[in-house]
């Protein structure tokens, strides 16, 4: 999916958290917001998978205007969004925590799932199918018929990335996966990023971890005081003197 953000502004309490933010993210890039603390990078990625609403601005997928749209129904145009804090739906298991990210795009909906029609139980056999394999990929097949409360963070937070991944996403949002984890989750967890962007999909990045994203992204935005400082390559936002004094330091 191509995503662009045309002049974005939101604001609250009168302070301006995102300010007239532009961006264009390629189909299949995988791009990072980099970005001091309050710089707006949180705020900017809610404006686009739609659980805040912009003042003023616009958001497209693949060039339809989405700035008025609801998150679900962002959802269904394809953006799925990983968020930082581990939300994982206690009392069920792992393997139910994956197939509700799928019940979204069944076909037979949920008159059929009310009614228990056959549509229904084929797409039942077919989402947990598509689970299992979204837990392979992540690594948490092994604990698929665990309660997904038992899991330690770094696997919660795969097991929100097996979620979003089963609602097959043209564009996926992640917003600091990489906080809290520790270096062999992140190694893993830089793996499995790499892979999806190899099969094309598209990510917008999030991240504190200035040596994880550098290593990962295609291109970098740097935000600061709500504004775009700086974008390009990781080598080229690296060497540009504004990203340094306002976030990087010296080297
Ligand atoms: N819901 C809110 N209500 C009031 N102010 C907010 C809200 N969300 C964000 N802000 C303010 O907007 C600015 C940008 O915050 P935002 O969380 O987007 O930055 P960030 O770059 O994600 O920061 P961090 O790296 O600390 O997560 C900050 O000044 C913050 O205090």
């Amino acid at each position: 999916m191509r995503l662009v953000v045309e002049g974005a502004s939101r604001a609250f309490g009168g302070v301006w958290a995102v300010r007239d933010v532009s961006l264009t993210v390629e189909p299949g890039e995988l791009r990072a917001v980099i970005g001091p603390n309050g710089a707006g990078k949180s705020t900017l990625f809610a404006l686009i998978g739609g659980q805040l609403a912009a003042d003023h601005g616009r958001v497209r997928f693949d060039g339809d205007p989405v700035e008025r749209l609801p998150a679900h129904r962002r959802a269904r145009r394809g953006v799925s969004v990983v968020f930082q804090a581990a939300r994982v739906f206690h009392g069920m298991t792992v393997l139910e925590n994956v197939m509700v990210g799928a019940h979204a795009t069944t076909r037979s909906g949920f008159l059929a799932a009310a009614l228990r029609l056959p549509a229904h139980r084929r797409d039942e056999r077919e989402i947990r199918t598509a689970a299992m394999v979204c837990l392979e990929r992540t690594g948490l097949a092994d604990w698929a018929g665990r309660a997904a409360e038992e899991l330690p963070l770094g696997r919660q937070r795969s097991l929100q990335l097996a979620r979003a991944l089963c609602a097959r996403p043209r564009l996926l949002l992640l917003d600091e996966p990489a906080s809290g984890l520790r270096a062999a989750e992140r190694e893993r967890l830089a793996g499995l990023i790499t892979g999806l962007r190899a099969e094309g999909l598209t990510i917008l990045l999030v991240e504190h971890d200035v040596a994880f994203v550098m290593r990962l992204a295609d291109r970098v935005t740097v935000l600061d005081l709500g504004r775009v400082i700086a974008e390009g390559t990781p080598a080229e936002v690296r060497a540009r003197p504004e990203v340094v004094a306002a976030y990087l330091g010296p080297s």
